[in-house]
């Protein structure tokens, strides 16, 4: 079923076109990698799907619903959550509280008044699907870069989204902490249907199927990993070296 469909979208920003008449579909359950060199368009595409940029043209459908000029908020409570290249994490809380507060980010303004607490369950759940059962009442800014990754993943998975936009979720990671990135996404996409913004190759090939290029505003190709991979365009643009070095 489709869960997500971008047609004819152009976004600018006064003279520059920064998206270029997109057409993307994507189905429930897809685990979706969006690759491109920088300024290719990627956050942008993110922002336009999530309300923060409004499309110049085109339409942007989300299970059946027309987002063009919904809120940010209101978005949220569709079922799209996002993480953002700046963490979003409150330091002092818990990693529990911090779970907890993202669970209210979907309820409206007069919900958030008498919010009771998100039941301990669901807490409890999210904290053991994403690993920090452990680090649960250390207060976030004690955790490591990869941790805070996680926990940031665990706040969105609490506001209950059908689609995660993920916005580089590996960068800074060590090989360890991207491998078990790799199993949480894997293991989240059984369930919720994903798009994840990365550069990493080697991520890429180790985790992705499913590979969409931008370059310029415009989708260049898409296909599996080995088809992208191999297509002259992309590593002309993307990758920026020869067929051999892009395959090795
Ligand atoms: N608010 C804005 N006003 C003007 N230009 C913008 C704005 N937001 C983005 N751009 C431009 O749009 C282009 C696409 O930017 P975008 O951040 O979407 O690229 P990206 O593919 O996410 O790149 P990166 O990998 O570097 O994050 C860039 O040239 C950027 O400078």
């Amino acid at each position: 079923m489709t869960l997500l469909s971008i047609q004819g979208l152009t976004v600018t920003f006064g003279t520059f076109t920064a998206l270029d008449d997109i057409d993307l579909t994507l189905d429930e359950g897809d685990l979706r990698f969006l690759i491109g060199p920088n300024g290719a368009g990627k956050t942008t595409l993110i922002d336009t799907i999530t309300g923060r940029t409004r499309p110049t043209q085109g339409t942007i459908t989300f299970n059946g619903h027309t987002l063009n000029k919904r809120s940010e908020h209101h978005i949220v409570r569709t079922g799209i959550g996002r993480t953002f290249q700046t963490s979003v994490v409150f330091e002092e809380l818990t990693v529990a509280d911090n779970i907890d507060l993202a669970a209210s980010f979907r309820l409206r303004p007069w919900q958030l008044l008498t919010r009771p607490r998100t039941p301990t369950t669901t807490v409890t759940d999210i904290l053991d699907r994403i690993g920090l059962t452990p680090h649960a009442h250390h207060k976030a800014a004690t955790l490591s870069h990869g941790q805070r990754q996680w926990l940031e993943i665990a706040m969105l998975l609490a506001q209950r989204p059908r689609l995660l936009l993920l916005d580089e979720p590996v960068a800074g990671m060590s090989a360890e902490e991207r491998t078990r990135t790799g199993e949480l996404l894997t293991q989240i996409a059984t369930d919720h249907t994903i798009v994840v913004i990365e550069h990493d190759m080697d991520f890429l090939r180790r985790y992705a199927t499913d590979v969409t290029v931008l370059h310029e505003g415009r989708i260049l190709t898409h296909g599996d990993v080995a088809t992208v991979q191999q297509d002259p365009r992309v590593q002309e643009v993307y990758l920026g070296r020869t067929h051999q070095e892009a395959t090795t």
